[in-house]
């Protein structure tokens, strides 16, 4: 791409290429907080939180995954929000590719981890796939580039994922730097891909279009780049208008069989909530704070 550019010039292109982003959703973004390695926005009732390191392909490192991690919480806590789409910033300032992520950063990863700046080794992209898996509400991925290694996963574990006609790529890279996702990545991938294709995704790792990834059954829609944010925003819309207890229940419905106890627990809370929203659980409640005996007969047995 032309002559060398100084830091800040590729900080200014950056900055440029995410505004122009940001404009063509056609959202009224407010940022919620500045991050070193992601950004975060909201607007309309969509979350949007990007990976932000463009340079290198939106590789995380340890305090990237913190990042999210954070602004996922938020999102999740945040009861205007309905969906949230995870996406990566781009495109490089450096050569001009797009990327969703490419994964862990291979240049901090130490012994037995990913090395933060305490000098802890992590593995804590693996909280965050359990965020994204397990919080109340309509993930979706919005690939508009690479998708590779621990950023094919993630894509993997988000509810949906929509993909850049000209620039998404998919492909498992975990074998090549002796690395395995051995969850989420790779066990749920072939529930959505079947057992064969998984296999081969991750054995030989290959480059994967959107077409074909939509083909496998990965990818919900495949989507002209230039509209690929307004699209997302636009199911986000479509998501949010219905009923927020029934996208939840059916999410958690979908989630359980994969995710035995820890699913049956969380769709099991969920069915508390609604219980202890009716008038029989109110009587059990009072009963117990007024020191009485509960009237339960006056509430019907429902075939
Ligand atoms: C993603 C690519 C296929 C893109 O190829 P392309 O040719 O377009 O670009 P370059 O290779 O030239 O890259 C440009 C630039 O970015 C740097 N870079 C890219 N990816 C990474 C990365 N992951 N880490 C660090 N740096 C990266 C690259 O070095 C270039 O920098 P320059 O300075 O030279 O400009 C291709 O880049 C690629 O294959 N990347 C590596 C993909 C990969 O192997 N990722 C890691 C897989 S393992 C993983 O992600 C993982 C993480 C976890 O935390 C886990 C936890 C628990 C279980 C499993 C885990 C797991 O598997």
């Amino acid at each position: 791409m032309g002559e060398p550019q100084t830091n800040e010039q590729l900080a200014e292109i950056a900055a440029q290429n995410l505004e122009k982003l940001l404009a063509s959703s056609g959202i009224a973004w407010q940022q919620v907080k500045a991050y070193s390695d992601i950004t975060y926005h909201k607007g309309e009732g969509i979350a949007r939180i990007a990976f932000n390191r463009p340079e290198v392909r939106n590789a995380f490192r340890p305090q990237t995954i913190d990042q999210m991690i954070e602004a996922f919480r938020d999102a999740w806590m945040d009861g205007s929000i309905g969906t949230v789409l995870l996406t990566g910033n781009g495109p490089s300032p450096k050569d001009g590719v797009y990327a969703f992520c490419s994964g862990g950063d291979q240049r901090v990863r130490g012994h037995a981890g990913y090395v933060d700046d305490t000098g802890l080794a992590r593995l804590n992209v693996l909280e965050l796939q359990r965020i994204i898996r397990f919080m109340p509400k309509v993930v979706m991925a919005v690939v508009p580039g690479w998708a590779v290694g621990g950023g094919h996963s993630l894509h993997v574990v988000c509810d949906l994922t929509l993909a850049s006609k000209e620039h998404a790529k998919f492909k498992q890279t975990d074998p090549d730097v002796a690395s395995f996702d051995a969850g989420y990545g790779s066990a749920y991938l072939a529930r959505q891909v079947g057992q064969k294709r998984a296999r081969e995704l991750f054995f030989l790792g290959k480059v994967y279009s959107a077409e074909e990834a939509f083909q496998m059954g990965m990818v919900n829609a495949v989507v002209p780049h230039d509209e690929l944010e307004k699209v997302a925003c636009e199911w986000a819309k479509t998501i949010n208008s219905k009923s927020p207890t029934a996208i939840k229940m059916l999410k958690y419905a979908f989630n359980l069989i994969d995710d035995g106890l820890v699913g049956q627990q969380i769709f099991a809370g969920e069915t508390t909530r609604l219980a202890y929203m009716t008038d029989e659980a109110r009587e059990g409640r009072d009963a117990f704070v007024e020191k009485r005996r509960p009237e339960f007969e006056k509430f019907p047995r429902w075939p």
